[in-house]
C-alpha cells in the first residue's frame, strides 16, 4: 500500500490529549477547587452554607448550578467558593492543589486568576492573600516537580467589575510583578458594568508597562469588546466570543469582517476563548455551533481555556477532546491553539520562545511520531 506525503498521525486520544503539553491563560482559582476540598475547608473554618457535604453530590452541586443559561446565576455559585478561601492557609492549599491539577493535567503553563478583595473576610489584608497564593503556587509547582510533572504558574489578579477597587488591586498586581504575579483582569457581570468604570486602573498599568486581560465579549456583545481594546487597551480578551457577532459568513460560504473583527484579527488580539463554560452561561448553544470552529479557520488568535474547572467539570484535557470530536481537530490543531497561548502569556518573550521551542514544539513532535511504532502501523 503506497500511501500519501502530508499528515498521516491519527486523531489524538484521550491519554494523548493529556500527555500533550498544554497552555491555559483563563482558569479562576476560585472556581477550580477539587470539590473534597471545598467540604474540608468548609468544616475546618465551620462554614455551614454548603448545598452539599459530600464530595461528589458537591461537585455535581455544582454543575448543575452553574448550567443556569445566565451569566449571574452562574456567578453566584462562587459564594460557596469564596466562603472557604478566607484563611492563608485555605488559600495556600487551593492553590497548591491548583497547580498540581493542572500538571497533573499535562499542562506546562498557566496563568490564574482570583480577585484578592474577595478573600478578606477573614482579616486577612490584600498583600497577605497574595503571599498565600503564590506561595501555594510554588509549593504546587515543587510537588508536581517531584512526580515528575513540570508545570510554572502565574497569577493574575482580578478586580470585580461592579466594585470600586480596581485601583489598588493594579496597584497590587504591579508591586507584585516580579514576584509571582503576571498582570490583571477584570470579572464579573458584565451586563451594566462596562470596563471604562475602571479606566483609572488601565491607565495606570500602561504608564507602568504592565500587561491586562479584560472578561468583556461574553454575556454581552460588540460594545464591551469594543470598550475593552480601544478605551482600556486590553492585551487580551476574556472569553470575547462574541467577536462572532462581527463576522458574517454568507450562504455560498464567504466570509466578511466588520471593523472590529478585522482589528481584532490584524492586531492578533488573543481570545481567550472557554467553550464548556459558555455552554453552561448561554454565550453559545453547543459545541458543534461554538464559534472558536470559525474563528480557528480565520485564524484569529484563539486559544482554549477551562475558565472554571468546578463549576464546569471540565479540564484542559476535556475541552480539547470535546474540540477533537466535534471539529475532528487533530494534533497539529492542538499545538497551534497552545503556540497562540503561549505567544499570549504575559511573561518576558524569551521565556515564552523557550516554551514554545524546547517545551510544547517537541512534546507535539513526540505524539506526533507515535502512530508510526504504533501496532496498527506495523501490521495494516
Ligand atoms: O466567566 C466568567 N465571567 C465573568 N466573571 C467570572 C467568570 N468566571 C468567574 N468569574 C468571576 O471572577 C471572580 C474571580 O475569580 C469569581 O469570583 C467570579 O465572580
Ligand atoms: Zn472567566
Amino acid at each position: 500500500m503506497t500511501s500519501q506525503p502530508g499528515p498521516t498521525a491519527p486523531l489524538p486520544d484521550a491519554d494523548q490529549i493529556r500527555r500533550a503539553p498544554k497552555v491555559l491563560l483563563h482558569d479562576h482559582l476560585d472556581g477550580g477547587l477539587r470539590p473534597g476540598t471545598v467540604v474540608d475547608l468548609a468544616r475546618a473554618c465551620g462554614y455551614e452554607g454548603l448545598p452539599e457535604y459530600d464530595g461528589d453530590k458537591l461537585g455535581t452541586w455544582f454543575r448543575e448550578a452553574a448550567d443556569s443559561g445566565s451569566l449571574e446565576r452562574y456567578l453566584e455559585t462562587f459564594a460557596h467558593t469564596c466562603a472557604v478561601m478566607q484563611t492563608s492557609d485555605a488559600l495556600r492549599r487551593v492553590a497548591s492543589e491548583c497547580a498540581q491539577d493542572l500538571a497533573e493535567d499535562g499542562v506546562v503553563y498557566a496563568e490564574v486568576r482570583y480577585a484578592p478583595e474577595q478573600h478578606l473576610d477573614g482579616g486577612l489584608s490584600l498583600e497577605e492573600v497574595v503571599r498565600a497564593v503564590n506561595a501555594g503556587f510554588r509549593e504546587g509547582e515543587r510537588l508536581a516537580r517531584e512526580k515528575g510533572r513540570r508545570i510554572r504558574v502565574g497569577a493574575l489578579l482580578t478586580a470585580m467589575r461592579h466594585a470600586a477597587r480596581a485601583l489598588e488591586i493594579a496597584e497590587l498586581a504591579n508591586a507584585h510583578r516580579d514576584s509571582g504575579v503576571v498582570g490583571f483582569d477584570i470579572a464579573g457581570a458584565e451586563a451594566g458594568y462596562p470596563p471604562t468604570r475602571h479606566l483609572d486602573a488601565f491607565e495606570y498599568l500602561k504608564r507602568e508597562n504592565n500587561h491586562f486581560t479584560i472578561h468583556a465579549g461574553e454575556a454581552f456583545g460588540l460594545p464591551s469588546i469594543w470598550q475593552a481594546l480601544q478605551w482600556c487597551g486590553a492585551d487580551r480578551l476574556g472569553h470575547g466570543v462574541r467577536i462572532i457577532d462581527d463576522i458574517d459568513v454568507a450562504e455560498d460560504g464567504s466570509v466578511t469582517l466588520g471593523r472590529l473583527a478585522a482589528y481584532v484579527r490584524d492586531k492578533r488580539i488573543p481570545l481567550e476563548l472557554c467553550p464548556s463554560s459558555n455552554l453552561q452561561t448561554g454565550a453559545a448553544p453547543s459545541y458543534a455551533e461554538h464559534p472558536i470552529g470559525l474563528l480557528r479557520r480565520l485564524h484569529f488568535r484563539a486559544t482554549v481555556n477551562t475558565d472554571n474547572r468546578l463549576m464546569s467539570g471540565t479540564s484542559m484535557s476535556r475541552e480539547f477532546g470535546a474540540l477533537v470530536e466535534t471539529f475532528g481537530y487533530g494534533l497539529d490543531d492542538m499545538q497551534w491553539f497552545t503556540v497562540n497561548a503561549m505567544k499570549s502569556a504575559f511573561i518576558p518573550f524569551d521565556e515564552r520562545l523557550a516554551m514554545i521551542n524546547d517545551v510544547i514544539k517537541p512534546g507535539y513532535a513526540e505524539l506526533k511520531s507515535e502512530w508510526l511504532f504504533s501496532q496498527t502501523a506495523v501490521t495494516s
